[in-house]
């Protein structure tokens, strides 16, 4: 038997359950074999996957040192654990959960402070009357250094933060924090503020591939596998199935339809009697079905579509390019 491609996913947090609906609607569900505190699992319909459950922030590690083939993290883990990131990982798709912006937020009392560049001036006002350095909490190190360095600002110090970061300031461990935010409520609850240009980075989750992993001919026809079944599911995702049968309908009214209404034909068509099958963004339906009927369709019906299985696999494209095969 050929080594498995180790898919990495996280073990907890807001993002565990995103992740398992992920590879389930795509017919391939995560089974920890031996209970909840397993840390190995399966993926259902491929072959030759195991599943480490980690840490959002161990998932980079692990696709960094290539203990992982692929994994699903944010963004902000991955930049902020990764050094140059882009040589060692490919981040191969966004996957639209887990959103959350890395921002530099400053007291709301601090009026006078709008952007990064009055921040500048705060940080090397205040080093020159105290004789000491701006602080900034934050667990996001290396983010906080590279933004700052890009702006200029070169008085201020960082204090590692671990957790409950927004309570820095008012508990006088820091003057400023970066971290992220979603809702923004915790910043709220703490009397923050995002600075106007302090937006670091806009992050969510992404399936990544480790460039630095052993990608044997196993690992890779594993690969293949599950990006066939996720790029079929999400080209199904984001289309409905229109079927309509009519003695006018002709080639050129397909055309008009595909032109106008951002749909395809996957079958060409229509047939000899008039039958036609098209997918259809769920936006331009309403419009489709009446153009239809217009043309002289009696009946028009819609369904959702479970799988487009195309000869195309774009992830998988992707990830050959990025390992340069
Ligand atoms: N409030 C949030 N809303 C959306 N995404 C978030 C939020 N907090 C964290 N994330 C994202 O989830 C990923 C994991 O974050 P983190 O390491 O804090 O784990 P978690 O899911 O918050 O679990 P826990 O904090 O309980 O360990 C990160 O990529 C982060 O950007
Ligand atoms: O803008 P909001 O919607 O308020 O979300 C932002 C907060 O969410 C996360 O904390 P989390 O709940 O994960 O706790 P943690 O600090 O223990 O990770 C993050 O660290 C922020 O504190
Ligand atoms: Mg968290």
């Amino acid at each position: 038997m050929t080594a498995p491609l180790i898919l990495a996913v996280p073990s907890k947090g807001r993002l565990q359950d995103n992740v398992h609906a992920f590879f389930s609607r795509a017919g391939m569900p995560l089974t920890q074999a031996r209970g909840a505190r397993e840390y190995r699992g399966a993926l259902g319909g491929v072959e030759g996957v195991e599943v480490a459950y980690l840490s959002a922030s161990e998932i980079a590690a692990a696709l960094a040192s290539g203990a992982a083939h692929l994994g699903v993290t944010g963004e902000d883990l991955v930049r902020e654990n990764i050094h140059e990131a882009d040589s060692r990982v490919a981040l191969l798709e966004k996957l639209g959960f887990g959103h959350a912006n890395v921002v530099v937020a400053v007291p709301q009392a601090w009026i006078d402070v709008r952007t990064m560049d009055d921040l500048d001036d705060v940080a090397s006002h205040f080093h020159g009357r105290t004789g000491r350095r701006i602080r900034v909490a934050t667990k996001y190190v290396n983010l906080t250094r590279g933004f700052f360095a890009r702006h200029g600002i070169i008085d201020y110090r960082i204090v590692e933060s671990a957790g409950a970061t927004e309570g820095t300031p008012a508990s006088g461990t820091a003057e400023l924090i970066v971290d992220i935010t979603s809702t923004g409520a915790t910043l709220a609850a703490n009397a923050l503020k995002v600075v106007d240009d302090g937006i670091i980075l806009k992050s969510e989750a992404n399936l990544v591939a480790s460039l630095t992993a052993t990608w044997s001919p196993g690992a890779l026809s594993a690969a293949r596998a599950m990006f066939d079944r996720l790029g079929a599911e999400k080209r199904a995702r984001t289309m409905r199935e229109v079927r309509t049968r009519f003695a006018d309908c002709d080639a050129s009214l397909v055309d008009e339809a595909v032109a106008a209404y951002r749909c395809v034909a996957p079958f060409g068509g229509p047939t000899s009697s008039g039958m036609l099958t098209l997918h259809c963004p769920p936006d331009t339906l309403h419009a489709l079905a009446t153009f239809l009927r217009q043309r002289g369709a009696s009946m028009v019906t819609v369904g959702p579509i479970e799988y487009v299985f195309a000869a195309d696999n774009p992830l998988y494209e992707a990830l050959e390019a990025r390992l340069g095969q």
